[in-house]
């Protein structure tokens, strides 16, 4: 589905991603990760056309986009939640959402798709309140909740779970909790109407929905949760490749422990 290659990109004079290929195929669910500054956001802005590239090839579909506009992209149907999730703090709820339904009526999508809400109840709950007034992974589900007003086929993630900390337990507690019940597992007995499923929601695009999801992940138990293929990127390259369960102790000790 999208399929990069040879990607060479410079900040200025500072070569950020050398020879770059990556296959995210139809379907799946691809975690990029590595280091802190190893090029995983150089990487996506590329895909999305927020930073030229220098040479090589982006293929979406089957189309080229590595020197076509930004604006192609959300027309073609990749949506994108950057890092820091950048939603509306003094807007509603439905009104940020209704920021990504101005872009859908080019593509005659004309309300807020339902299963928006399905995915994320808490939003539905929450219409009227202002962004800023959520919590970390609320304002996380607002995010993707407004890139997927598009009806994307691909959606990219920038470390969703960046900066949400203060709900993490809960979250963990909750993916946890469901994951052990499914496999009849007893779990002790945690408060999982907490806040934020950001994890959960993103299995539940992916396998649910059918889209296929590009993410940038730092935090490896999560990762290896929802993603079922990794690549790993080192001073801007990728280094390794494959299925989840393919990821070594190896690999972690050598591209990603800091
Ligand atoms: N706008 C910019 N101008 C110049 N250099 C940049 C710019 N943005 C990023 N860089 C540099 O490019 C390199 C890759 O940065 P990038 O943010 O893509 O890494 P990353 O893997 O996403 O890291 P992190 O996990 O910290 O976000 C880093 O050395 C960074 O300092």
């Amino acid at each position: 589905m999208l399929t990069i290659n040879a990607l060479e990109q410079y900040y200025g004079e500072s070569h950020t991603l050398w020879d770059l290929s990556l296959d995210v195929p139809k379907g799946s669910c691809l975690c990029l990760m590595g280091r802190n500054g190893v090029g995983k956001t150089t990487l996506l802005k590329a895909v999305m056309g927020l930073i030229p590239v220098r040479s090589g090839s982006i293929r979406f579909d089957g189309e080229a986009l590595a020197f076509a506009k930004p604006e192609l992209r959300a027309g073609l149907g990749i949506g994108y939640v950057p890092q820091g999730r950048e939603i509306f703090p003094l807007l509603t709820v439905e009104e940020n959402l209704k920021i990504g339904l101005r872009a859908a009526k080019r593509l005659g999508i004309k309300k807020i798709p339902d299963h928006i809400f399905d995915i994320f109840p808490v939003l539905k709950q929450m219409l009227n309140r202002r962004g800023g007034d959520l919590s970390g992974g609320q304002q996380q589900q607002l995010a993707i909740g407004r890139a997927l007003v598009l009806n994307p086929k691909l959606l990219i993630l920038d470390e969703p779970t960046e900066g949400i900390q203060p709900n993490i337990v809960s979250e963990i507690g909750d993916v946890i909790i469901r994951l052990n019940r499914a496999r009849g597992i007893a779990t002790p007995k945690v408060n999982t109407a907490a806040v934020g499923e950001v994890h959960q929601a993103i299995s539940m695009i992916n396998r649910d929905l059918g889209v296929t999801v590009l993410l940038v992940e730092q935090k490896l138990p999560f990762a290896r949760k929802v993603a079922d293929k990794f690549c790993i990127m080192d001073r801007g390259r990728t280094v390794a490749t494959g299925a989840m369960g393919e990821l070594t102790d190896a690999m972690v000790k050598r591209y990603l422990t800091v």
